[in-house]
């Protein structure tokens, strides 16, 4: 009863950490994966530790998600996003296993005025959307057990997100330019780690159909909204000291790197169906400062005793 995490993560790997500690609760024989353990472009590498684990279950964690340097390299983009998503899957078909694959709402344009359901067509406008859409379509033309997670602007106490990017912010400059006219559904990767052991559960009972899913936060937000709601619960913590002021400006400005939707709001039909219900990220927001403000403390502790000893 093996479950394997490719991108299982170091410093960064956000949701590959989360999910590490919520299947900490489950039962099953956990192989998490960091990319220094496993690059996934390594074919041979990838078959070879496949085989010698025999999963039933992948999580697909791992992926490149630099938008900006995707415009670069988008050579290196589609080898993790779409060319190694598709040998895992190839795998995952002829052993009979599951596959849970990450995507993103950033497969859509934005040029809807609602937000994005399943049943919406994608149209990317990165070389990184082009990508995971790539890796989305090869997963469901080969593996018959394939579940593809569509998510969106996920944010935690790991990695670099934009939680931790306005935080950083924050503490540096009392000015944020922050884009104004972009609406997205923030999403906690912890409560996306929980959804994805409970859908992993319904895959082995056979109580979930193959297909594509989506999975992120209510309400809807700006992104300006994110910001302001991220520094005033911040400021509440105790976690940034000046007062910062937001100054709006428009996405996408000439020079700033890969294009992004004006909209990747995505809304969840399928799995409310299912019993699995969309997080509010405002409260999410808060346990994420509440963990992060615990662990500054604990490394502020830990300096204290460094110098008294
Ligand atoms: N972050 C977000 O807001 C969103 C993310 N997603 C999707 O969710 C998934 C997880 O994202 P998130 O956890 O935030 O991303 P992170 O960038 O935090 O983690 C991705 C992990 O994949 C690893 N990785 C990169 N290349 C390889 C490789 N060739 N082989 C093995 N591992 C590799 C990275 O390691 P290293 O850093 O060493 O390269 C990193 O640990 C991805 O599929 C992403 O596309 C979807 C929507 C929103
Ligand atoms: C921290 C910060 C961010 N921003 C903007 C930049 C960007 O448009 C947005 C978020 O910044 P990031 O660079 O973290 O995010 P970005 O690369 O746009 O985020 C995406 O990551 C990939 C992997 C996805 O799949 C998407 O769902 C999405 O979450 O907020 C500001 O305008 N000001 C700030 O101070």
């Amino acid at each position: 009863m093996t479950w394997m995490i490719t991108g299982a993560g170091g410093q960064v790997g956000q949701v590959g950490q989360c999910l590490q500690q919520a299947l900490k609760q489950s039962r099953r024989r956990i192989i998490a994966l960091s990319h220094s353990a496993l690059d996934i472009t390594n074919e041979t590498l990838l078959l070879r530790v496949l085989e010698a684990s025999k999963p039933l279950v992948v999580f697909n964690c791992a992926a490149y998600t630099h938008l900006d340097k995707a415009e670069q390299q988008p050579e290196r983009a589609w080898s993790v996003n779409a060319k190694a998503p598709s040998a895992l899957a190839r795998w995952c078909n002829d052993n009979d296993a599951w596959l849970i694959h990450l995507s993103s709402d950033y497969v859509f344009s934005g040029w809807m005025a609602d937000a994005y359901s399943e049943s919406a067509l994608p149209c990317p406008l990165s070389e990184y959307g082009r990508s995971k859409l790539a890796g989305e379509q090869a997963i469901m033309e080969t593996c018959a057990k394939a579940i593809v997670i569509r998510t969106g602007w996920l944010f935690s106490q790991y990695g670099k997100n934009p939680l931790s990017g306005l935080l950083n912010n924050a503490q540096k400059s009392q000015r944020i330019n922050i884009a104004s006219d972009a609406y997205v559904s923030p999403t906690p990767a912890v409560a996306l780690a929980e959804a994805m052991m409970q859908i992993a559960n319904l895959a082995e009972q056979g109580r979930i159909p193959r297909g594509r899913y989506h999975f992120a936060g209510t309400p809807t937000a700006s992104t300006y909204l994110f910001a302001g709601e991220v520094l005033r619960q911040a400021q509440g913590f105790g976690l940034i000291d000046q007062h910062c002021r937001l100054i709006p400006e428009p996405l996408n400005q000439p020079g700033s790197g890969a294009k992004r939707p004006h909209n990747s709001a995505l809304v969840s039909q399928k799995l409310p169906e299912l019993g699995i219900y969309p997080p509010d990220w405002r409260t999410e927001l808060s346990l994420t400062l509440e963990v992060i403000k615990e662990q500054q403390s604990q490394q502020e502790y830990r300096l204290c005793q460094g110098f008294a000893s």
